[in-house]
Formats: structure tokens, sequence, C-alpha cells
């Protein structure tokens, strides 16, 4: 089983430096998928309101050996929740389904700008922070102008933005902007769902070179460039190796391989234009 290491967030908490994605993980299946997850050492598993699977993941959490103060529970709040009130009724009903009595991070999914909401939002999350019903706030898919308005309107900082990032759209900029503000950058689809990366060059040429498969390569990338990947796999073997990406390293030559094959999102979901309720 790995161990897997921890980064530091701005508010003094520390987080896997790897998670389960859990999207589509749902029924007896996803608790079992979400078990053997845990049980290959996985302890940030990241659910959301939408993925409808909250009690899936609560259920593999009450099953599992593992205490749940060893475990880092994420989930969000969806778009149709925005606001002050909301995010606090909207937390409340994840806790209830998950049976926990507090979440390790909590996200705002989207931002929807159409809505106008996220700061109320986010002063909801603030709110949560303060009653302990929520341990670390954060967000996903901002924008670095919208992670501006958050600091500047409330002076609360958030601990991490989960946005799309994988070679073919490694963000390079927004990730250096996080860093300059102490954010720590999540990847969310950083596999890019099995479509086509594990062929390109630099990633078969690299996982020969270090005798690895792609995924961990691209897995591995992700831990070089200073971002979170939380891979989604519900195969056990997929998931022991994908989490076993610390004992090898890329060279700064492999890694900047790797960035090169930038092309862009892999569907329209530019978080000013996309919105999720
Ligand atoms: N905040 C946001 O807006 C978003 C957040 N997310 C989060 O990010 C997580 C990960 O992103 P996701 O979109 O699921 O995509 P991923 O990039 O994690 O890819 C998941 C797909 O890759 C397959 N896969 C996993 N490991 C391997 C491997 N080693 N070799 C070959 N195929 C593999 C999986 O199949 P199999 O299960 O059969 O192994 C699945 O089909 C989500 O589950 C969710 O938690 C995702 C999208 C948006
Ligand atoms: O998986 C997520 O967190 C999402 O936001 C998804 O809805 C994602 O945008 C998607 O896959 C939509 O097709």
């Amino acid at each position: 089983m790995t161990e897997i290491p921890t980064l530091d967030l701005n508010d003094g908490r520390a987080i896997p430096e790897i998670g389960l994605g859990t999207y589509a993980m749902t029924g007896d299946d996803g608790v079992e998928a979400i078990g053997a997850g845990i049980e290959s050492g996985y302890r940030l598993l990241d659910t959301a309101v939408n993925y409808e699977n909250e009690r899936e993941v609560g259920r593999a959490i009450a099953e599992s050996p593992i205490d749940r103060g060893d475990l880092f529970i994420t989930s969000k709040i969806p778009g149709r929740h925005h606001g002050f009130d909301e995010a606090i009724a909207s937390t409340e009903e994840s806790l209830a389904r998950l049976g926990l009595d507090y979440l390790d991070l909590h996200l705002i999914h989207w931002p929807n700008p159409s809505v106008g909401k996220y700061v109320e939002t986010w002063e909801g999350l603030i709110e949560l922070r303060r009653r302990g019903l929520v341990k670390s706030i954060g967000v996903s898919n901002f924008t670095a102008e919208m992670l501006t308005e958050l600091v500047e309107k409330t002076g609360v900082t958030p601990a991490v933005n989960q946005v799309e990032l994988h070679p073919y759209f490694p963000q390079t900029e927004l990730v250096a902007f996080h860093r300059s503000i102490g954010v720590q950058t999540e990847s969310w689809s950083p596999l890019y769902r099995d479509q086509g990366l594990f062929d390109e060059a630099p990633i078969a040429e690299a996982a020969a070179a270090h005798d690895v498969t792609p995924a961990q390569v691209v897995l591995r990338w992700h831990i070089e460039v200073g971002s979170i990947p939380i891979p989604k796999s519900a195969n056990p073997e997929r998931q022991r190796l994908n989490a076993a990406v610390f004992d090898f390293a890329l060279t700064p030559a492999e890694v900047a391989a790797i960035s090169g094959l930038e092309r862009g999102r892999m569907k329209d979901r530019d978080p000013l234009t996309h919105e999720e309720m």
C-alpha cells in the first residue's frame, strides 16, 4: 500500500498529494470501488452534491477500517445552492448524506458568474469553517480574477482551487498565480479521462524509461508541476498503480516535453461561460 505524502494548506492543515476522484461511482459497485481505493492507500476522496454519490462515499467510509480522522473528505456546493444561507443548508445536507460531522475541504463547484452569488457563497463557507462543519474551504473552476475578488471582498484566501488540468491544458499561468497567493492547485480530469493521452510520445517514452505505466507518468507530471491530481478509477489494480508515483521522478526535460503537449481544454468548459447548476 502506498503511503501518500501531504502538502501544507494556507490554513495550517495538510492535504494528501494525490486523491481519488469519485465522479460516476454510484450504487453498491461505487461503494466497493471507493472502499478499494481507501484500501489502496487513498485518504483524499473527492465527491460533490452533483455526483449524487455522497451516500456511497459515506458508506465506504463507515465500512472502512481506517479512522475517519485519517481521511480527507472533499465535497462541493452546486450552482443551485449558491447564496449564504443556501451554502449552509447545502453543506448540512451533504454532511447528513455522508454521515459525517465535518468535511475536510468544501468547494464552490463552479463560479456560475451569471448567477452573481459566488462571493455570498464564499461568505457562507467562511461561516461554515467558523462553526467547525468544514475544516478547510476552497473553490473550483475559479479564474485568477475571481480569486482576487474573493480575497479583496472577504480577506480570506481559498485553500484550494480545483481546476481542469492535464498535459493538454497545463494552466501554467494559473498555477503560478495560485503559488503567488498561497492557493494549492488540484487537477480534475488529470488523466484526460483516458482519451488518447497515454499514446503521446513523451508520455510513452518516459513510461518506458522509468518502467512505469503511462498513467503513472502523467500523475507524476502533476506532482512535478505542483498540482494535486485526483484520478478516478473504479479498478483496484489501476487505483493502486495510480497512487504509486512517489518512488520515481521525471527529469526536467521529461516534464517540459509533457507540458509541451498543450493544446487546450477537453471540452468547452471555460468557467467564464460554462455554468453548472
Ligand atoms: N471540479 C470539477 O468541476 C470537476 C471535478 N472532477 C473530479 O476529478 C475527478 C477525476 O476526473 P475524471 O473526469 O473522473 O477523469 P480522470 O482523468 O480521472 O479519468 C478517469 C477515467 O480514466 C480511467 N482510468 C483511470 N486510471 C487509469 C489507468 N491507470 N489506465 C487507464 N485508464 C484509467 C478511468 O476508468 P476506470 O475507472 O475503469 O479505471 C476513467 O474512465 C472526478 O472523478 C471528480 O472527482 C472531474 C471533473 C470536473
Ligand atoms: O465532474 C464534475 O465535477 C463536473 O463538474 C462535471 O459535471 C463535469 O463538468 C462533466 O463531466 C460534465 O459533463
